[in-house]
């Protein structure tokens, strides 16, 4: 029977000891691992500022002060169990002994046990949860962010070796990669808490057992550990597969999940060609291959889960069948028989830890290498080679400006030109001869590129064929990339009359897929409207008209010279009418030549 008038302090010494020397072997085991392994500096690259207090922060504590909370809470779960397997002894020995006054105080005091245990899982489940969400926001903040910066998230397409599905790695990776590394943490440490405590529990019980003449001290120990490391190396050889075939779920229906959205974002051009025959082949390829998989998962999960089935029938019952000759010898307890059958279970239990943590900490390392591939690949895109820039300009300074395809074939070579503010040029030459990539260089998104580059401090605006609309209001549509309530009211309403927009007014502030809701014609001139709002110094028009008849684009441009007089305009255009609204062109030739000259005799006319 335990004594509760000492054993709160027992177990208060127990704590603190424990919990000192986790804490202390995690924090070695931890800094031994972040320098000496690949996956340990890919763990604190992504995790060491979060859990790093910064002086004059008090709040940049908090992920670390949790972490030490929730080692308590897992030290502490360790003991409950400890206890409780101690007090079922007493239980079991009362009943045995038909000891009523042991056997009520044993059920008392399980009820506390069983409460407490109770309170410490509600607990222990909201603090977990209230660390991984706020450590999956950070993370998540830091990645999107570092995916945005510098056009990564652009420019990444041009690197050596692009990366996939970065949609994937943001959403789902972010999300398992902060609570993977909790689950597994706590859990190692929670599995060798248990596994040292039940095997001295099993230790105190087991005793000498005759196997074919030869005596086995302290058998049940010897046994559990050889049952269990035999069981464990087989579970590895039956289930190792399980790890490349859960990794090619996850690829094979993000591909599945891709093929189908581009369908739906591509529907229009689909069913104007009919072309539902072919997708849905494509679509059924990328699902065979899924199903192909998933047959594989359930023909290897089977063999798998069948062996585990049968071993933790085996565990269900080995120690009472090794430690039965000692009851009937009346050598323990019934309370002690018991006590061996859960002591066995959880020294098994925390065994089978490692075993499932080897597959969990595969798929743990694949999740940090798409992260950490991610970061690399952001880092390669931003080193990509950008125009130079050379000190201010008021309007666009361009000085040898080699623009080439991703082959080295030239495009444009040695580009020489200055726009001055109010200053507008056309740039024409025939189709593929490089006049959106050349605007794609200036903007720095094109990385095959050489020469120097200056554009005015103030904003510059691309303006593109199909002009991108952001999801929300058409509001924030024709305010973009400016937030929505960046300007008043009734200049979006002048501007939308403008642009003869006129008739969306009282649809401003409507949330829809304007994208596919307004004509090309009418985000073209959302287009326009934006650069009269925004007012840039210096604007990019790239086929910005080409689906507009020329009384409208006419018009547009004669809207943009009047509002806006000192903003140069670069235009990108096939139509002769162009040259009338622009004084200088550039004419492309190909294989990087070009000329350039004036267009005024045009324009007067
Ligand atoms: N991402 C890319 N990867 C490889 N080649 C590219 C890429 N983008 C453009 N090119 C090639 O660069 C050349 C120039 O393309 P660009 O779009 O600049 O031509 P353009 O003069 O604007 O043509 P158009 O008048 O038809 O719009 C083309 O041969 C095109 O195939």
């Amino acid at each position: 029977m335990i004594d509760w008038s000492t054993e709160w302090y027992r177990t208060l010494l127990w704590l603190a000891g424990a919990y000192l020397l986790c804490a202390i072997g995690a924090f070695v085991l931890g800094v031994v691992l972040c320098r000496r392994t690949r996956f340990g500096r890919q763990f604190w690259r992504l995790a060491g500022p979060y859990f790093t207090p910064r002086r004059g922060d008090r709040s940049s504590v908090r992920p670390l002060l949790t972490v030490l909370l929730l080692l308590f809470f897992t030290v502490f779960g360790v003991r409950l169990s400890v206890l409780a397997s101690n007090n079922g002894n007493a239980l079991y020995t009362a009943l045995q002994e038909k000891d009523p006054p042991t056997f009520w105080r044993a059920i008392a005091a399980y009820a506390v046990l069983a409460l407490i245990a109770v309170a410490q899982a509600v607990v222990v489940y909201y603090v977990s949860y209230l660390q991984t969400i706020r450590w999956r926001q950070w993370t998540n903040r830091q990645v999107v962010t570092d995916w945005l910066s510098g056009t990564a998230y652009h420019r990444g397409r041009f690197i050596a070796e692009p990366v996939d599905n970065p949609e994937q790695r943001i959403q789902a990776d972010v999300s398992s990669f902060t609570s993977d590394t909790q689950t597994l943490v706590l859990g190692l440490i929670g599995a060798m808490l248990t596994l040292v405590s039940f095997t001295a529990i099993l230790w105190r019980l087991s005793g000498p057992v005759d196997v074919g003449g030869i005596t086995v001290p302290k058998a049940l120990v010897i046994i559990a550990y050889a049952f269990i490391l035999v069981a464990t190396w087989f579970a590895i050889r039956i289930g190792r597969p399980l790890i490349r075939l859960n990794f090619l779920a996850e690829r094979l229906n993000a591909s599945y999940r891709y093929s189908l959205t581009r369908v739906r974002d591509n529907s229009e051009a689909i069913a104007l060609y009919g072309g539902e025959g072919v997708e849905e082949g494509g679509l059924q390829t990328r699902f065979s291959a899924v199903i192909a998989n998933q047959w594989a998962l359930v023909w290897r999960n089977l063999k798998f889960q069948g062996y585990n089935v049968l071993i933790s029938q085996v565990v269900g019952i080995i120690a009472v069948l090794v430690q039965a000759p000692r009851y009937f010898a009346g050598q323990i307890t019934f309370g002690d028989l018991t006590q061996s059958d859960t002591a066995f279970g959880n020294v098994a239990g925390s065994l089978s830890f490692f075993r499932n943590a080897y597959d969990d900490f595969a798929s743990y390392r694949a999740t940090l290498d798409r992260l950490t591939g991610l970061l690399d690949a952001n880092a390669q895109a931003r080193a990509l080679p950008v125009p130079l820039r050379s000190g201010r300009s008021n309007g666009l300074e361009v000085e040898g400006l080699d623009v080439f395809r991703p082959g080295g074939e030239p495009l444009v070579s040695r580009l020489d030109l200055s726009l001055v503010p109010g200053e507008w040029l056309l740039v024409r030459g025939r189709s593929g001869s490089g006049k959106t990539t050349l605007l794609r260089g200036l903007a720095g998104l094109w990385p095959y590129v050489r020469g120097v580059v200056s554009r005015p401090q103030g904003q510059v605006v691309f303006c593109a064929q199909q002009p991108y609309l952001p999801l929300g209001t058409l509001r924030s549509a024709i305010t973009y990339p400016a937030p929505e309530d960046a300007f008043p009211d009734h200049a979006v309403r002048r501007v939308l009359a403008d642009v003869q927009l006129g008739h969306l007014a009282e649809h401003l502030d409507e949330t829809k897929d304007w994208m596919t809701t307004l004509s090309p014609g009418e985000r073209q001139r959302l287009a326009f409207g934006r650069v009269l709002l925004l007012q840039p110094d210096l604007v990019f028009f790239d086929e910005s008209t080409s689906a507009l008849d020329e009384g409208m684009e006419h018009a547009l441009y004669a809207l943009v010279r009047e509002r806006l007089p000192r903003t140069s305009v670069v235009s990108v255009g096939h139509r002769s009418s162009l040259g009338a609204s622009h004084r200088r062109e550039l004419v492309l030739l190909g294989q990087g030549a070009w000329t350039s000259g004036s267009l005024v005799r045009d324009s007067a006319s």
